[in-house]
């Protein structure tokens, strides 16, 4: 299934939201309440949330389930994250008349120019046009935006989503990749104002004219416009189906379902038509003279709006919004340069460059590249190099086993990248020693394969390269960032386990990345009864299906999960005594002892020393002491609480094995 969603992830759903949310809620309701090992998570940044499991059902049941109010939930988990510097707040100001409440979001600090809203994130998905028409039919499409560039309508997911739209609002978009954004702050917010965005030209009706930000309303533009102007403004009302309330329908293109199956939209939306960046920063640049006039007039109270109606300055058929100047140099991204039309992707075609949509899968089969080039290189060293080099790699422990099955392209890509690209150093090679990204050389090339090149797709990232870096570094302080916000690792670790897991220094990270030498599985130890953890152990553990678990074993091995969580810690019997007993099995060694064949007096002898008569004072009741067969060698259960062998007591200290081979099963 895994599998399955990456590959559609072009076609209609992204699968990282949709593996992160079955991340988490896997985590919540069946790591944490249902089963008693952690299924593996397909995000390696997955961490466990740090609101207790409890706290975010109770949260659940009591605002969505119990009183259908989901937006208080989201408030409700949010002030789990303080330092998220925002909150979903609620508001009137956009849906007129008091009719409706709306989400807004609310600063919980001071922001400062240049800041990124790190936490404020959305991210869009293609929504199949049946659904959209759904949304639409129900009045639900408000986060629905048209994409020419995807040619079909997508939904603006995340807490970014709640964010309104304002003529000369105090953040911009900036993109995260083709798919997701975060928020740059380009003026000072105080704590408690809102936080809004541009979405766009013409979002709100030609030329905003159905805006309802405070700046139309300081200017008495948009919805605000004396009525005068707006009559001049042509709206197409009829699609006003709400009367007024509902603006997404009027500048997003309906995606009909014929549309959809037809070849590439004849029709331009209005969405469509809008202008390219360049042309609006131009035009804004332009109007910035006019409006800074505009500006410095003092706003004339609404009464007077009312009784002697201003004549705006502009041409009444298009009201300008008032962006601020910096906002105007900047290269601002609205909604409609997000979802891309035509000329902005000419413009960003410019430069190719590397931007994944999908930064997720990237640094998965980053990782699985560079380790797979690595292994390639090692190769190609081993045959040449002499035999003092080989050792060299040899001491290096890394292997990534690429199944052919699943990455079917991997090799391919492997050979372009050594004939076309230069491995330049990562930036964040050696500073993020807790990041997979730090395993990600940035590859640049102007190779056409599509697995290959990741395409520019809007002017923001026509960058030099030294801002990209900036950028991706931002990228990697935001995966710290979140990291940070996490207490507990999400795999193979319990609440009141200590935490057993080395990581690598920064200089391991710097070395493993220059050569690979297989690693056996069998490296993997219980910590508890210190055995070789098998294969098997690990899919026992896991639940999956052994061919799976294989592929995610050798995943794990990967260079990129140095840093995963997913690491089978105890053998499965282990494993079931810590979650029985909570208790581990220190330094447990097992003594075979040869017990005297068919001797009743040896026999007594044995009964006599049971090891369960000595072990006194019990936490669990006194055990029953198995039959033994004759003849069969048995372990000789320490029970001197001193002794290095010693071995707790639990019920699990009855089990006789026959053989070695039974160690490693259940009683
Ligand atoms: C992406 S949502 C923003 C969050 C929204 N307020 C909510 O409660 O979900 C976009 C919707 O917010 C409203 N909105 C945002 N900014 C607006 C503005 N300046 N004027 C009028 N409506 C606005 C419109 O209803 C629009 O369809």
């Amino acid at each position: 299934m895994f599998m399955d969603i990456i590959q559609q992830q072009n076609n209609l759903m992204d699968f990282k939201v949709l593996s992160r949310y079955d991340d988490l809620f896997t985590d919540i309701f069946l790591d944490n309440l249902f089963l008693w090992f952690n299924t593996i998570k397909m995000n390696n940044d997955h961490r466990r949330p740090r609101v207790p499991n409890q706290k975010i059902l109770d949260i659940i049941q009591r605002n969505i389930l119990e009183n259908a109010r989901p937006m208080d939930a989201v408030n409700e988990l949010l002030a789990y994250m303080p330092n998220a510097g925002y909150e979903v707040g609620d508001t009137r100001r956009y849906c007129g008349s008091g009719r409706r409440v709306e989400a807004c979001l609310v600063a919980t600090k001071d922001w400062h120019v240049g800041d990124e809203m790190r936490l404020l994130t959305g991210m869009i998905a293609c929504l199949d046009p049946k659904d959209d028409a759904e949304l639409k039919k129900g009045n639900r499409d408000f986060s629905v935006m048209w994409s020419t560039r995807k040619n079909c309508s997508c939904l603006f997911l995340g807490p970014a989503r709640f964010a309104n739209h304002d003529c000369d609002s105090n953040c911009r978009f900036i993109s995260l990749g083709q798919n997701s954004i975060t928020f740059k702050v380009v003026k000072e917010i105080k704590l408690g104002e809102e936080i809004t965005v541009y979405y766009g030209k013409h979002y709100f009706g030609e030329n905003n004219c159905e805006c309802r930000c405070i700046t139309c309303e300081k200017q008495s533009m948009g919805f605000f416009a004396p009525l005068e102007t707006k009559e001049n403004t042509p709206i197409d009302y009829k699609e006003d189906d709400l009367c007024g309330t509902r603006r997404s329908t009027r500048k997003r293109k309906p995606a009909l379902h014929e549309d959809y199956s037809q070849t590439p939209s004849p029709r331009k939306s209005k969405r469509a038509s809008l202008d390219s960046l360049e042309d609006l920063i131009g035009q804004e640049e332009k109007q910035l003279q006019m409006m800074s006039d505009i500006e410095q007039s003092p706003t004339p109270p609404v009464s007077i709006k009312e009784e002697e109606p201003i004549i705006n300055p502009l041409p009444p058929a298009t009201p300008v919004s008032p962006t601020s100047e910096r906002m105007s140099r900047l290269k601002v991204m609205t909604i409609g340069f997000l979802c891309g039309s035509d000329e902005e992707e000419e413009s960003a075609a410019v430069e190719e460059r590397r931007v994944s949509d999908c930064p997720l899968l990237d640094l998965l089969v980053d990782a699985v590249m560079d380790a797979e080039y690595l292994n390639v290189q090692e190769k190609k060293a081993a045959a040449a190099a002499a035999a003092a080099k080989k050792k060299l790699l040899q001491d290096q422990q890394i292997t990534v086993v690429v199944n052919p099955d699943i990455h079917r392209d991997a090799a391919s890509r492997v050979l372009l990248q050594q004939q076309k690209t230069v491995l330049p150093a990562s930036p964040t090679s050696d500073s993020k020693a807790d990041s997979a990204v730090s395993l990600s050389p940035r590859l640049i090339t102007k190779n056409e394969d599509r697995c290959w090149r990741r395409e520019m797709d809007d002017g923001l990232f026509n960058k030099q390269q030294d801002e990209y870096d900036e950028e991706s570094r931002a990228l990697d302080d935001f995966f710290d960032d979140v990291s940070d916000l996490s207490s507990v690792s999400s795999s193979w670790s319990s609440e009141d386990e200590e935490e057993e897991e080395v990581i690598p220094t920064k200089s391991i990270v710097k070395k493993q990345t220059k050569t690979v030498t297989p690693t056996p599985i069998q490296d993997l130890t219980c910590i508890a009864c210190t055995r070789p953890l098998k294969k098997q152990d690990i899919s026992e553990q896991v639940g999956a299906d052994m061919s799976i678990t294989n592929e995610l074993a050798t995943w794990t091995w990967s260079p990129s999960a140095i840093f995963t969580d997913w690491r089978p810690k105890r053998c499965p019997r282990c494993e079931r005594h810590f979650t029985i007993f909570k208790q581990e099995w220190p330094n447990r060694k097992i003594k075979k002892k040869k017990m005297a064949v068919n001797s009743k007096k040896s026999r007594k002898a044995k009964k006599s020393n049971s090891p369960v008569k000595k072990l006194s004072p019990q936490p669990f009741p006194p055990q029953t002491k198995l039959e033994e067969p004759p003849s069969t060698p048995v372990y000789q259960i320490q029970d001197d609480p001193e002794d290095l062998n010693y071995i707790p007591p639990s019920p699990l200290s009855d089990v006789v094995y026959d053989d070695d081979e039974d160690h490693d099963t259940f009683s």
